[in-house]
């Protein structure tokens, strides 16, 4: 059976690449994640099509408004039939625990199983410089764990962080909580516009329960290859 934490990013804006590597990968690769460029091209076409491929997804839109307009957005995309949605931390405790709330609410009253909501904390790609350049005053850990504390405190499952904070986050927010790390890079593959990374072993170790990684196996000569070498660096971190 493939192993359930490795999601494999989906940024493309065609549905028929996205046939093409979900083909390619096969059984190796049970979870896909579908951001911004996928969905903005194809709508929700592409998560009904994912999950009739018996494919679990995790709709990557990171919803930032007030409180009453991420909730309803929650409750329009919850119909599509994704395992995770997400927000943004920085949104503030109300209107992630009001989109917490209404997204239950909502899931009982349709009698569909709730999809699980987490928070981005601060994006993988963001530096030192461009952290800075905000006016930010605190560190981007402490930053990133006190995130994931208010976001726990708001009634949602987990967060979306580097995996080089995973660690400090298990040890603010306890065992049943999701650490979904994108900026995962097997050694010596390119960084591209990431920051904060660390391989998948280290990922794993650091606590992470889901790893997100997009070029380092769609860009691959070989995707199935690159995918198994990953999985493989995996299992070594049970
Ligand atoms: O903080 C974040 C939040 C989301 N992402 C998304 O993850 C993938 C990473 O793709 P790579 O090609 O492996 O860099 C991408 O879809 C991002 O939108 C993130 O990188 N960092």
């Amino acid at each position: 059976m493939a192993d359930e934490r490795l999601i494999v990013a989906l940024d493309f804006h065609r549905m028929e690449d996205v046939r093409h590597l979900v083909e390619t990968l096969g059984d190796s690769v049970a979870y896909y994640k579908v951001g911004m460029e996928l969905f903005y091209s194809v709508g929700g076409e592409v998560v009904r099509w994912l999950r009739e491929q018996g494919k679990h997804v995790f709709l990557d839109l990171k919803l930032h408004d007030i409180p009453n307009t991420v909730a309803g957005g929650l409750c329009s995309l919850m119909h599509l039939g994704a395992d995770i949605l997400n927000v943004h931390a920085s949104g503030g405790f109300t209107m992630m625990q009001t989109a917490a709330q209404k997204l239950h609410d909502a899931a009982d009253a349709a009698g569909i199983p709730c999809p699980k909501l987490i928070a981005i904390t601060v994006l993988t790609s963001m530096g030192q410089e461009d952290w800075s350049q905000l006016g930010q005053t605190h560190t981007i850990p402490d930053t990133v764990v006190r995130f994931a504390k208010l976001t726990k405190q708001a009634g949602l499952d987990g967060v979306v962080a580097s995996p080089q904070e995973a660690a400090m986050i298990r040890q603010a927010c306890g065992k049943d909580f999701l650490i979904v790390t994108p900026g995962v890079r097997p050694a010596g593959a390119s960084v591209d516009d990431q920051s904060r990374i660390a391989t998948p072993a280290a990922a794993l170790a650091n606590g992470a329960t889901h790893l997100v990684i997009g070029r380092p196996i769609r860009a691959a000569k070989d995707p199935r290859g690159a995918a198994l070498a990953i999985l493989k660096e995996m299992e070594t971190v049970k």
